[in-house]
């Protein structure tokens, strides 16, 4: 029987298969943050060495600040403390790590793919749910919590069960003015946030093939939103590009005889630019389109979570989308953060003037290396954004910046759970394009 490409990563990985199912998988990267402080505290606590420092790499993120690149230009003493011991740890046992002011610092999914450290065939973890991007290049990446986190820190190894295998096929030509984020969005919105619960999830199709790289990372980024762990896309000419090889990674690829448990198709021509409008990134539609009324709702349980998100988004249902005015945009994230998110945005915004506060916080450092070259940050500025440090910013506000209550901030990050940007802060999920069209209308609009 023909295996899937998760399925043939999973064997390469196997140390040991366990009767009941269970494998123990090596693991070839371990990407750390702040937030994996609780496994090291585990470690120390067992008294136990770091096995594998050369495969550990830390990346400082979720509590960068945006507005400076050193530790005393934290002004709250919860979050240097935080950022502190993310650095002590890493210093402790000996691991890489990027620090706010070292060249390698980002956002640890845009950063570690960036500089080749993901490649295909890779077994990839992070404690952190959005380790799914890296399944991009071709490797098996998932998130992990805290104690497994401690588990690998301490064997490089990790027990899991293979995941049920999902195929989506994205049929055509992406639609006119229509991006990576608007077919992830397009896809939960289709298949819910539990559509791929249990699963793995590999891309497929003409236009997943047709996708340049950082397309591919947004669009694997955001299999985590649909219920799966991973999303993987067998990698090609374009990974090989990306990654400067000529590599060809023969066998990589999912057998034709493969089984999935479940096959879904889309049909990427029929794209359009998409928002949400609620409190789940299935509560979304195209932008062209209006908020949907709890009476459309197709089940009783939809509609009363529809009726919470309304209530929470300040919105009656019926509204064209393009009637709402939003406080503020938000360009960043490890969905929407490289160059090429920054080049579209740069695009629209171009000689003109935003209407309402847009702060914009490239990927990584190298991103805003990167997009300076190009003189990108000139575009934003004269448009009136704030071109700032990279971080994970305003996508979770744990840095301390958030969206004041109340306010409508279009976004393009990946969760729009209520609190997600900050107490009562109403969250519109948009691609690049499409949030820096609604921050020179001061309404949510496509490009
Ligand atoms: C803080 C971290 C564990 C969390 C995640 O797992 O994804 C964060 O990155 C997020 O996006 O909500
Ligand atoms: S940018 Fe947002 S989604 Fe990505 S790792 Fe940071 S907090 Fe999580």
């Amino acid at each position: 029987m023909g295996r899937t490409l998760i399925e043939k990563l999973f064997d390469d990985h196997t140390v040991v298969a366990r009767e009941d199912g269970l494998r123990l998988l090596h693991i070839d990267r371990h990407y750390f943050h702040e937030g994996s402080f609780h496994a090291f505290n585990q470690l120390r606590a067992r008294g136990l060495p770091l096995r594998r420092p050369d495969l550990t790499f830390g990346y400082g993120d979720h509590y960068a600040p945006t507005d400076s690149r050193s530790l005393d230009g934290i002004a709250d003493s919860e979050i240097r403390g935080i950022v502190e011991t993310f650095e002590a740890n890493a210093r402790a046992h000996g691991t890489t790590v990027q620090r706010l002011a070292d060249r390698g610092q980002g956002i640890v999914h845009v950063a570690a793919p960036e500089t080749g450290l993901t490649r295909p065939g890779m077994s990839v973890v992070c404690g952190d749910s959005h380790t799914s991007t890296h399944g991009a290049l071709g490797a098996l990446a998932f998130g992990i919590g805290a104690s497994e986190v401690a588990h690998v820190l301490a064997t490089q190894c990790i027990w899991q069960a293979l995941p049920a295998q999902m195929r989506v096929v994205m049929t055509g030509r992406l639609g006119q003015g229509a991006t990576a984020k608007d077919l992830a969005l397009a896809l939960i919105a289709r298949i819910g946030t539990g559509g791929g619960l249990g699963h793995a999830i590999e891309f497929a199709g003409a236009a997943v093939a047709a996708l340049p790289m950082e397309a591919r990372l947004t669009l694997c980024n955001m299999a985590i939103e649909a219920g799966a762990r991973s999303g993987i896309i067998a990698p090609d000419a374009i990974t090989a590009a990306y990654l400067k090889v000529s590599e060809r990674w023969a066998g990589l690829h999912s057998d034709e005889d493969a089984v999935w448990a479940r096959e879904v198709t889309l049909d990427a021509g029929a794209v359009r630019p998409m928002a949400t409008w609620g409190t789940s990134p299935e509560e979304a539609v195209p932008l062209a389109a209006s908020v949907p009324r709890v009476t459309d709702a197709p089940d009783a349980a939809r509609a009363s979570a529809w009726a919470r998100s309304l209530d929470y988004m300040g919105l009656l249902g019926g509204e064209p989308l393009s009637s709402l005015g939003i406080d503020r945009v938000f360009l960043g994230s490890c969905t929407n953060g490289r160059l090429s998110d920054l080049r579209a945005a740069a695009a629209v915004l171009r000689g003109r003037r935003i209407a309402v506060p847009m702060l914009i916080s490239p990927g990584s450092s190298e991103v805003k290396r990167a997009a300076e070259a190009e003189e990108l940050h000139h575009i934003f500025q004269e448009a009136g954004a704030e071109w700032r440090e990279s971080g994970c910013s305003l996508c979770v506000g744990t840095n301390g910046e958030t969206v004041p209550a109340g306010e409508r901030c279009a976004s393009t990050s990946n969760r729009n759970f209520p609190g997600r940007q900050g107490r009562g802060a109403r969250t519109h999920l948009v691609s690049p394009a499409s949030a820096a069209a609604s921050a020179l209308a001061g309404r949510l609009v496509a490009a």
